[in-house]
């Protein structure tokens, strides 16, 4: 099967550091893929630049057979290649269901068109409580946004990514900063989104037993270079990622 997205060589250098270096990778349509990666392996700069909030030094973006390399993040989301919402996208003030009617609003383009947001509202809002449900906060509809737990919090951005109803979705550590209890709720919610198939999903995670049984395969970053690439249990029982992971630079307390 072709890849849906690949890199080619794909490097990037701040001032005299190569946070990523030469790096080919790609993942086929309908696929779970998980980086994995140290601190400062060069995780979200490379989903930097999948997503296009940074442009390469070198190397290629290709999307479905498309340069993509100096599309804007925007271009990029029309396109299909959807990433999770950081915090600062969503309005505190306004509910929940608030917050996903807009960005379902947006996807369907009718931000500024009083008349057909009048027409399609109840649409609208159903299907944002859809989606919900999906991120199983449909009990925290009416809640205001800034009112929420962290974990919600983080399940009320991925609703917002599912909106744009992009082909692909980069999810960005959605574990991070939670509390333990938290924890497997957000995976539970990865594991239906998964389970319903109709996407490619790439997720950036830093501890490795966290994504190991979601994902189809593993792509370890380390020092900005690929290092390897494959089944969890390949990955699991290979030795240059145990000793990179267990070599002392595994810093288990940072996000
Ligand atoms: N804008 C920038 N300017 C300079 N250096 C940067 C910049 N962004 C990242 N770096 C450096 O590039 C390296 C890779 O950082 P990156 O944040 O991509 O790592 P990461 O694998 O996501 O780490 P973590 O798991 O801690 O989030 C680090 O050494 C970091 O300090």
């Amino acid at each position: 099967m072709n890849p849906i997205l690949q890199t080619k060589d794909v490097t990037i250098a701040f001032g005299g550091h190569v946070a990523v270096n030469s790096v080919n990778f790609s993942v086929e349509p309908y696929h779970f893929k998980s980086i994995i990666g140290p601190n400062g392996a060069g995780k979200t700069t490379f989903f930097n630049l999948l997503s296009g909030q940074l442009k390469p030094t070198n190397g290629e973006v290709i999307w479905k057979g498309e340069d993509i390399t100096k599309f804007s993040p925007m271009k990029r989301t029309r396109k299909g290649i959807g990433r999770s919402f950081q915090i600062t996208n969503v309005f505190p003030n306004l509910t929940v269901l608030e917050n996903v009617r807009l960005a379902v609003q947006s996807q369907r383009g009718v931000r500024y068109n009083m008349l057909s947001h009048f027409m399609h509202f109840k649409e609208f809002e159903e299907r944002s409580l859809e989606l919900l449900e999906t991120v199983l906060l449909d009990d925290k509809a009416q809640a205001l946004a800034k009112n929420l737990a962290h974990g919600e919090k983080r399940k009320l951005e991925i609703a917002m990514l599912l909106a744009l109803e992009t082909e692909m979705l980069l999810l960005d550590e959605p574990t991070a900063g939670m509390s333990i209890e938290e924890v497997p709720a957000i995976l539970e919610v990865i594991k239906l989104i998964k389970a319903k198939g109709d996407r490619t999903i790439i997720l950036i995670e830093h501890k490795m037993d966290m994504i190991l049984d979601l994902s189809d395969s593993v792509t370890v970053l380390f020092n900005g270079k690929l290092l390897a690439d494959g089944t969890p249990d390949e990955i699991m029982k290979n030795e240059t990622v145990q000793s990179a992971y267990l070599g002392g630079l595994y810093d288990d307390d940072a996000s």
